[in-house]
C-alpha cells in the first residue's frame, strides 16, 4: 500500500478514515470532505481508495496533511477491463460489475486497519452509501461508521425509499401517480420518472441485489452526512430523519474552488466563452458518466442549432456505444460541427470541460444538465439557471426537488427521457 503524505499522524486514535465509492461524482466530494475535515477538526484525515483513483486524487490534493492510501484492486480478476477503477470510462451495461467489484475492498480495508489501527481505532470511518459493508468493518474494529451521501437529501430520501420498498412494483401504468413511503401523501411520483434500472427492479435483479443490502447496511450506522444545505431542501431532511432514526447533518455545499481534477482547459473553453456577451451561452453537460441515446443526441444537436443560441456542449458517445470512442459524424446532423463553428454559434468539447470555470464565466446564461448533485450545487452556487434532463440514478428526484420544493410549486410533468 502506498501513502502520499510524508507527515506523521498526530497519534493513532485521532484519525478519521474516508472511503469513497469509485466514481468521479463521489470521489471529488469525498476529497472536498477531506479538506473540510482537515481544516475544521483536529483529526488526521486519511482517504483510502484504489490505486488509479488515489493517484488522480493526489494530483488534486493541495493539502500534504491529508493522507491518500492505495487499497489494492485488480480489475481483471474482478471481471472488469484493464485499468478500470472508476465508472467514468465504463459502458453503463458493465457498471453493475464495478459496483459488485467494490466489495473486494473489504478485506483490504480490514488489513489496513489491522496494520495501522490494531491498538487504537480511528474515531470514525466515513463511508459511501454504496459501500454499506464498511459499517460492519468500523464496528468490528471498535470505530464508528458514518455514511456520507454525496447527493442531496431529497434525492437520497426518494432513492432509498424506492430501493427499500420498490413501491412501483405493483403499478401497471407508467403514468400512474403514487406516493413514496416516508414522503407526504401529496408528493407524487410516477414510474416513468425512474431510471431504467429502478423501473424494472423487482428485488431479484442484479441492481436490487446490490443496492438493497448496501442501503440497509448503511442505514444501521451511527449517522449520515449529506453534501447539501438544510435550508434548500428541508423536506428531504425531514423524510430522511424520520425514516433513518439517525442524526442527519447537512455539511455542504462541498464544492471545489476550480475544476481541480487534473484535467485542464485543453480545448480553450474559457477563451471561447470570453468572446460572448453576458448570459448568452447555453452550457450542455451530463456529468462524468451519463450520456444520452443516439436519437436524443441527434435531436439535441438539431434543436441547439435551430435555436440560434450560442452553446458549449461537452459531448460523449451516446448510450450503447463504446464510451472511449471518438464522437462519430453520423451521430450528428451532417456538417453540424463545422457549420456551428463557422457561424461562431457552438463549440463541442470532447469528454471533459472545466465545468466550474464555465459556470462561473459571465457569458454562461444557462445550464442544460443531467442534475447530478454536484452539477446542481455548482449551478446554484454560480446562479446559472438549470434546464434539467435527468438521465440516471437519483437525478430525476434532484430535478423534481428543484422545481417542486425549491422553485414555484408547479406540477412537474417531466417524463423519463431515458439516456440509458
Ligand atoms: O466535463 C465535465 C464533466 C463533469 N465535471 C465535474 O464532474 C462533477 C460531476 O458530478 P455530478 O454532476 O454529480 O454528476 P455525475 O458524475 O453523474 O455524479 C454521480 O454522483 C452524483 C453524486 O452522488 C449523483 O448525484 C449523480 O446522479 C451520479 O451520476 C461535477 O463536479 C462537474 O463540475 C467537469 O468538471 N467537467
Amino acid at each position: 500500500m502506498q501513502s502520499s503524505s510524508p507527515s506523521t499522524p498526530k497519534s493513532q486514535n485521532d484519525h478519521i478514515l474516508l472511503l469513497p465509492f469509485l466514481a468521479q461524482g463521489h470521489l471529488r466530494p469525498f476529497l472536498h470532505l477531506a479538506h473540510f475535515l482537515n481544516s475544521h477538526t483536529p483529526f488526521s484525515i486519511t482517504l483510502l481508495t484504489t490505486p488509479l483513483n488515489a493517484a488522480n486524487l493526489r494530483r488534486q490534493n493541495p493539502h500534504p496533511s491529508i493522507t491518500i492510501v492505495d487499497l489494492p484492486f485488480n480489475p481483471l480478476e474482478l471481471g472488469l477491463p484493464p485499468n478500470t477503477e472508476n465508472t467514468e470510462r465504463i459502458p453503463l451495461t458493465s457498471i453493475i460489475t464495478l459496483f459488485n467489484a467494490t466489495k473486494s475492498l473489504e478485506p483490504h480495508l480490514r488489513a489496513y486497519l489491522t496494520r495501522h489501527h490494531h491498538q487504537t481505532p480511528p474515531i470514525c470511518i466515513v463511508f459511501d452509501i454504496f459501500l454499506g459493508w464498511a459499517d460492519n468493518v468500523a464496528r468490528s474494529f471498535g470505530s464508528t461508521g458514518i455514511c456520507f451521501n454525496t447527493g442531496g437529501a431529497y434525492g437520497l430520501a426518494a432513492y432509498t425509499s424506492i430501493w427499500n420498498y420498490l413501491p412501483h412494483k405493483n403499478i401497471s401504468d407508467d403514468e400512474e401517480e403514487f406516493s413514496l413511503p416516508g414522503f407526504p401523501e401529496d408528493r407524487k411520483f410516477r414510474r416513468n420518472q425512474f431510471h431504467r434500472f429502478l423501473r424494472f427492479a423487482d428485488g431479484s435483479d442484479d441492481w436490487s441485489k446490490f443496492f438493497q443490502p448496501h442501503i440497509r447496511l448503511s442505514m444501521k450506522c451511527s449517522g449520515w452526512l449529506c453534501n447539501t444545505v438544510e435550508e434548500i431542501e428541508p423536506l428531504g431532511f425531514e423524510v430522511l430523519r424520520n425514516s433513518l432514526k439517525l442524526p442527519v447533518w447537512g455539511i455542504g455545499p462541498l464544492i471545489g474552488s476550480s475544476s481541480d481534477d487534473g484535467k485542464n482547459d485543453d480545448e480553450g473553453c474559457v477563451e471561447w466563452l470570453n468572446k460572448f456577451k453576458e448570459d448568452s451561452v447555453l452550457f450542455v453537460c451530463f456529468g462524468s458518466q451519463n450520456t444520452v441515446n443516439p436519437i436524443q443526441m441527434m435531436e439535441l444537436a438539431k434543436g441547439l442549432e435551430e435555436s440560434n443560441v450560442p452553446f458549449l456542449w461537452v459531448i460523449r458517445p451516446p448510450f450503447g456505444f463504446d464510451i472511449n470512442d471518438e464522437v462519430k459524424p453520423e451521430w450528428l446532423p451532417e456538417g453540424f460541427e463545422a457549420r456551428v463553428k463557422e457561424k461562431k454559434q457552438g463549440k463541442l468539447v470532447r469528454r471533459w470541460a472545466p465545468q466550474l470555470e464555465i459556470l462561473r464565466n459571465e457569458a454562461t446564461g444557462g445550464f442544460l444538465s443531467h442534475c447530478g448533485w454536484n452539477s446542481v450545487m455548482e449551478g446554484l452556487r454560480e446562479g446559472v439557471p438549470i434546464i434539467g434532463w435527468p438521465l440516471a440514478a437519483e437525478q430525476a428526484y434532484n430535478s423534481k426537488m428543484l422545481v417542486e420544493e425549491m422553485g414555484w410549486r408547479s406540477r412537474w410533468r417531466g417524463v423519463w427521457m431515458g439516456g440509458d
